[in-house]
C-alpha cells in the first residue's frame, strides 16, 4: 500500500493525531488517558522494534523508561535545568547508555535466557531506584515538581500548560518517533533486523554481524523508552517510582501483543485498548479490585482470537476487502510457468567478486591436516584438500562420512580441532562465519535455511546487502532503493535461479523445488568467489533434479564451486574432479572416470552399487 502511495501512512497518522483530542473524549477517553496512551505507545514503538521486528523479547523496558524519566526529572527538579527539551534529550541519552551496557550483557544469550536476564535487570533497577539512589529519585515518593514542557526557540519560548497543549507536545514527539521507526523498518538496517528474527544463524552466515545489529536495536528501544519516561514526568508534573516496576514492562509486552507485534501501530492500538478498558472498569463501572480479573479475561480473548493483534486483524480485513474487489494479483506458481518463458540464467550477467590479489588461477582454497572431534567421535581426520580458481569439484561419501562437517569448517561455522584453512592466500582458520562470507566464501545448505515469512526479493536482498554494505552499518534512515547496485544484484540472482516471476511471493508459499533454488540464490546473491553447495539436489523429484543440474551448470560458468551430493550421475555430469571421503578421511581424488573405475572407491565406498547403476 505504502510503496504505491508514499507517506500515506504518515499522513493518515498525522490526521488521526490532530483529530484525537477532539474525537476521543466523546468516546469516553479522558485527556490524561489520551496523553498516557501516546507515552505508552512511544515505549511500545521501541519495544516493537526489539520484539516484533528483531524477535528479542525484553521484559526490561521499565528500567529504561524509569532511567530516562528519572534523569530528566532530576535535572529539572534538583539540577539547574530549566530547558525541558534539553532534559529530555539528556535523559534519553542516559537511557541509551544504560541500554548499551545492559545489552552487552543480556545479548550474550538468546530466547528465554535473554528474556530472563532482562527481568533480572528490571528488578535490579527497581531496587537501585528505591534504595541506594533514593536521595536522587525520591524513593517510593518519586520526584514531584517536574515542570510542564517548554520549547525555547531563541526568539521566544513556547510553554505547554493545558491538557491540549501538553497533548500537542507529546503527539508531536510521538509522530517524530513513529516516522523515524517507519523509516528504520523500511531501511536496509530494518531488513537485517527481520532476518535476525526469522533465522539468526542464516543472517550471520550471510555475513551480517548479528550481535551488533541486536545491540543497536536494544539501544534504540532503550532510548524510545527513556524519552517516553521524560514525557511522563512532564505530563504528570511528577515522576512516579512505579515507572521502574516490572509491571510496567509486562504492560508494554501485553499491549504490543494485543495491538499486533511487528506493525509499529500495534503498541498504540494496544495501549489505547488497555488504558481505555482499565478506565472503564475502574472509573465508570467502579468494579473495585475485580477490574483486573475482567481485564485479564478480555485480553486472553483478544490474544486468542486475534493472533496477529488488532493491527493484524485490521490488515487481514483490508486484504479481504481488496481481494474481494479483485485488487490482489497472485503470482503464478512455478509449475504453471512454461520453462521456455522462464528467464534463463545467462540472460542477466551477475556481478562476480574479484580476487583480492587479482588472481584468477592457482588455488583459491587450501586445507592442511583438517580434523574435527566431537567428544569421542572424529568426524574429520587429517584432511588435505585444495581447489583451484574456476574449478568445479564434487565431494562424495556415504552417510556420516563427514562431508557436511568438512563444509562447516570451510565456511568457519565450526572451528576445526586441528589443521589450517587458507582462502585466497589468507589464513581463515577460526575466523567467524560472517567474516568468511564477507571474504567471499559461503555455502547453500542441505536443509533450507530461508527467511520464511519474508518474500523471495527480501531474502535475496538480505544476502546482497551484506556484500554491498559490509558486516554492520547504521543506515537506518536510508531507503532500500538508494542502496547502490542492490536492484541489479537481486534481478540478476533471481534470473539465474529462475525465480524472477516469484520475487514478491512470500517464501512460505513457494513449492519445494523453488525453495531449493532460492537456497542456492541466497548464497549466490552474496557474490561468492567460492560457493559450496551442500546436497543441492536433496529431496528433489527426477524432473526437478534435471532442472537443477542445468541450473548448476549455468551457475558454474566463471565460478568456483564445490558440490556435495549423493546423486552420482548428476554429480559426475557436473564436476571436473571428485574427492571421496570415507569415515572422516580423504580416501581418493580424481576425475569422474577415475573415480568410477577406482577399485578402492567401488569396494570401500560404493560397495559395487555404482557398478550396478552404471
Ligand atoms: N554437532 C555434532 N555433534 C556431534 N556429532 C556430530 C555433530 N555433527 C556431526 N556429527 C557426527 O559427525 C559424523 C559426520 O557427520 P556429517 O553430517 O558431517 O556426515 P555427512 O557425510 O555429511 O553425512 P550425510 O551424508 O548423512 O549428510 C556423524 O557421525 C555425525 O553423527
Amino acid at each position: 500500500m505504502n510503496r504505491q502511495r508514499p507517506f500515506l501512512v504518515e499522513i493518515l497518522t498525522l490526521l488521526a493525531l490532530i483529530a484525537a483530542p477532539f474525537v476521543l473524549p466523546h468516546l469516553g477517553f479522558s485527556p490524561t488517558t489520551i496523553n498516557r496512551i501516546l507515552i505508552w505507545a512511544m515505549v511500545g514503538i521501541g519495544f516493537d522494534l526489539l520484539f516484533g521486528y528483531t524477535g528479542l523479547l525484553s521484559f526490561g523496558q521499565s528500567a529504561f523508561f524509569g532511567t530516562g524519566g528519572m534523569f530528566a526529572a532530576w535535572l529539572l527538579t534538583q539540577g539547574s535545568f530549566t530547558n525541558t527539551m534539553a532534559a529530555l534529550v539528556v535523559g534519553t541519552l542516559v537511557a541509551g547508555v544504560a541500554g548499551y551496557l545492559i545489552g552487552l550483557v543480556a545479548l550474550r544469550r538468546s530466547g528465554i535466557y535473554f528474556a530472563m536476564i532482562t527481568i533480572a535487570i528490571a528488578e535490579v533497577f527497581f531496587y537501585l531506584e528505591f534504595n541506594p539512589l533514593a536521595a536522587y529519585t525520591g524513593g517510593e515518593n518519586g520526584l514531584p515538581g517536574v515542570p510542564r514542557p517548554n520549547l525555547p526557540l531563541g526568539f521566544t519560548t513556547l510553554h505547554f500548560n493545558t491538557h491540549l497543549q501538553v497533548y500537542a507536545f507529546i503527539a508531536f514527539w510521538y509522530f517524530i518517533g513513529l516516522v523515524l521507526a517507519l523509516r528504520l523498518v523500511r531501511s536496509p538496517f530494518g531488513l537485517v533486523l527481520r532476518a535476525i528474527r526469522e533465522n539468526p544463524q542464516r543472517a550471520l552466515a550471510l555475513g551480517h554481524n548479528t550481535h551488533s545489529y541486536k545491540l543497536a536495536v536494544f539501544v534504540i528501544a532503550a532510548m524510545y523508552a527513556g524519552f517516553a519516561g521524560g514525557l511522563l514526568g512532564m505530563m504528570q508534573g511528577f515522576m512516579p517510582p512505579d515507572a521502574f516496576m516490572f509491571a510496567t514492562s509486562a504492560e508494554i509486552v501485553m499491549q504490543t501483543a494485543i495491538g499486533g507485534a511487528g506493525t509499529l501501530f500495534g503498541p498504540l492500538l494496544g495501549a489505547a485498548t488497555w488504558l481505555y478498558l482499565s478506565d472503564l472498569f475502574q472509573v465508570t463501572f467502579k468494579l473495585g479490585t475485580t477490574w483486573k480479573l475482567i481485564l485479564g479475561l478480555v485480553f486472553v480473548l483478544l490474544v486468542v482470537f486475534l493472533r496477529r493483534g488488532i493491527a493484524g486483524g485490521i490488515a487481514d480485513l483490508y486484504m479481504l476487502a481488496t481481494r474481494g474487489r479483485g485488487a490482489t494479483h497472485t503470482a503464478p506458481a512455478a509449475a504453471t510457468v512454461p520453462a521456455a518463458q522462464r528467464v534463463t540464467g545467462n540472460a542477466v550477467a551477475l556481478k562476480q567478486r574479484q580476487s583480492p590479489a587479482g588472481r584468477q588461477s592457482g588455488p583459491i582454497l587450501q586445507v592442511k591436516g583438517l580434523s574435527k572431534r566431537y567428544g569421542g567421535l572424529l568426524a574429520n581426520k587429517d584432511i588435505d584438500f585444495s581447489v583451484n580458481h574456476g574449478e568445479i569439484r564434487g565431494i562424495i561419501g556415504p552417510n556420516g562420512a563427514g562431508k557436511s562437517t568438512f563444509f562447516k569448517m570451510l565456511t568457519c561455522e565450526v572451528e576445526p580441532t586441528t589443521g589450517t584453512i587458507t582462502f585466497e592466500g589468507r589464513d581463515i582458520t577460526g575466523m567467524g562465519v560472517a567474516d568468511a562470507c564477507q571474504l567471499g566464501l559461503t555455502k547453500s545448505y542441505q536443509i533450507n535455511q530461508l527467511f520464511e515469512r519474508l518474500t523471495v526479493r527480501q531474502n535475496l536482498q538480505i544476502s546482497a546487502l551484506a556484500e554491498i554494505r559490509g558486516k554492520f552499518k547504521l543506515d537506518f534512515l536510508k531507503s532500500m532503493s538508494r542502496v547502490p547496485g542492490l536492484a541489479e544484484q537481486i534481478e540478476g540472482t533471481a534470473a539465474l535461479v529462475h525465480l524472477t516471476h516469484r520475487l514478491d511471493a512470500p517464501v512460505s508459499e513457494l513449492a519445494y523445488g523453488e525453495k531449493r533454488r532460492l537456497e542456492i540464490g541466497l548464497a549466490l546473491a552474496s557474490s561468492p568467489s567460492l560457493l559450496l553447495l551442500d546436497e543441492p539436489l536433496a529431496g528433489m523429484s527426477h524432473e526437478e533434479r534435471v532442472e537443477t543440474v542445468a541450473l548448476l551448470k549455468s551457475i558454474a560458468q566463471g565460478r568456483t564451486l564445490v558440490v556435495i551430493d549423493h546423486d552420482m550421475d548428476s554429480l559426475f555430469e557436473l564436476v571436473e574432479r571428485i574427492t571421496v571421503l570415507q569415515e572422516g578421511s580423504l580416501l581418493v581424488e580424481g576425475t569422474p572416470e577415475e573415480i568410477k573405475s577406482n577399485p578402492k572407491v567401488q569396494e570401500a565406498y560404493l560397495g559395487g552399487i555404482y557398478e550396478e547403476v552404471a
